[in-house]
């Protein structure tokens, strides 16, 4: 892969100090601003060649179309939701994450959520500090025994069933990619969702924000699952729709809620955040020493190898034609997605690696609902399908985008 050039970078949020410090060494002016509005993210974008952020800074097209020297916007954490992937794609800019930097802290996140919600740990602990000794108001039930549904199964849909499952709980799935003999072997029954929906207890989301995952818990949906039952959210706000969530949690066909993120961030509306069957944290998934430092510490990295044309590890977009050196040495050369799925050209030079990497650009393009112009990247070591499921799939995808 030729080498990018990367003279400078502005971090916009709090991304580990190890972050700066590795692209400093690499000889990479560094500039830290944070909480900057719109406007002055616009002025300041013109100056860098490189964007490295977390979830809050929208990186919306004005202010990629204002960013007239940028190259690389990199995610430390995993969404991309908050960057305008297709916009960064018709500049040529790369979006690039770190796929795997916050999956612990974030499936750890969810089993503290789903325990909270069994025992009133939240509601319990406000009480005693309010001087109160109240036993029967809090009565909870155990997990032992209970159906957890757990709708994608990525890397953190699998470590919460892999956690969970040491409480005695069945876990239960659906995953329009991760083959069912895949999650069968961390203990995942893969179902649809029609089947899923009446069985649960729990139910805890694990996709991306995308359009086919808005609002996949909804009114209808909502009232196909057992009464009472308990739901987590510890992916992107809107996968649960919110409004639904009230009415249900209002009429007690959802019995608890545990969110850790919003449609807004921090949201104005608070009747779901003020509802006493809702505990609540302000996005703090990723927020774990560990996590961060990994998050900080790959995204500079993966900017580096890139600067050195060793590998291209990470990214999600790129109009540009490459030949990449990636992770596991597969070597790739992704040449002119077209905007329709079946007129993909992918050249690859590594035939072993094949379906592996097919599989991906079908999850990309289910995850953007778009074809980018072109894209190239190396993230799920789970998607392995054999070569008769990828062409099934492929012919059905062909007749979708007709
Ligand atoms: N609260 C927080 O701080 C954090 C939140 N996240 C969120 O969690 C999400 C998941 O992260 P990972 O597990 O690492 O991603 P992943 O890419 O490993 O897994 C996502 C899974 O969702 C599946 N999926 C896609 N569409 C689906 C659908 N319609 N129904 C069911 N499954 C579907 C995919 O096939 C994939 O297996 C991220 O996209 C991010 O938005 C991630 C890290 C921290
Ligand atoms: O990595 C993700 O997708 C997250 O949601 C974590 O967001 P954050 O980096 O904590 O703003």
């Amino acid at each position: 892969m030729a080498p990018i050039s990367i003279k400078s970078v502005l971090i916009s949020e709090s991304v580990d100090p190890r972050c700066r410090a590795i692209l400093e060494e690499n000889g990479i002016r560094v500039t830290e601003k944070q909480n900057m509005k719109k406007d002055e993210l616009i002025a300041e974008i013109k100056d860098y060649d490189g964007l490295v952020v977390r979830s809050a800074t929208k990186v919306t097209a004005d202010i990629i179309n204002a960013a007239d020297n940028l190259k690389i916007i990199g995610r430390a954490g995993t969404g991309v939701d908050n960057v305008d992937v297709d916009a960064a794609t018709k500049k040529g800019i790369i979006v690039m994450n770190t796929p795997s930097g916050n999956t612990i802290s974030a499936a750890e996140l969810t089993c503290a959520l789903l325990m909270s919600l069994s025992r009133n740990v939240p509601q319990a602990a406000m009480s005693m500090k309010q001087g109160n000794w109240d036993r029967k108001k809090f009565m909870g039930a155990e997990l032992f025994g209970k159906v957890l549904g757990i709708v994608g199964l990525g890397r953190i849909g699998k470590e919460v069933a892999s956690r969970m499952q040491s409480f005695g709980m069945r876990t239960i799935g659906y995953d329009p990619i991760t083959p069912p003999e895949v999650s069968a072997s961390w203990g995942v029954e893969q179902m649809s969702l029609e089947q899923l929906w009446p069985q649960c207890d729990y139910i805890t989301v694990h996709t991306p924000l995308m359009p086919s995952t808005v609002g996949l818990l909804n009114d209808e949906t909502f009232a196909k699952c057992k009464k009472g039952v308990k739901v987590v959210n510890c992916a992107r706000g809107g996968i649960i729709d919110e409004a639904a969530l009230v009415r249900a949690l209002e009429s007690g066909q959802c019995g608890g809620a545990g969110l850790d993120v919003f449609v807004e961030e921090p949201p104005k509306e608070r009747s779901l955040i003020n509802h006493p069957n809702v505990i609540s944290c302000p996005h703090l998934g990723a927020s774990t020493k560990e996590a961060q430092a990994r998050c900080g510490e790959d995204i500079a990295l993966q900017i580096v190898d890139m600067v050195q044309g060793k590998k291209l590890v990470g990214a999600v977009s790129s109009t540009q034609l490459f030949t990449c050196h990636l992770a596991g040495d597969m070597n790739l050369c992704f040449h002119q997605i077209k905007p329709a799925f079946s007129a993909c050209w992918v050249f690859i030079l590594d035939p072993g690696k094949i379906l592996y990497s097919r599989c991906f650009i079908i999850y990309w393009t289910m995850c953007h609902s778009v074809c980018p112009n072109a894209m190239f990247s190396l993230q799920p070591n789970n998607y392995h399908r054999s070569l008769n499921d990828f062409d099934q799939l492929l012919s059905s995808l062909r007749c979708v985008n007709g």
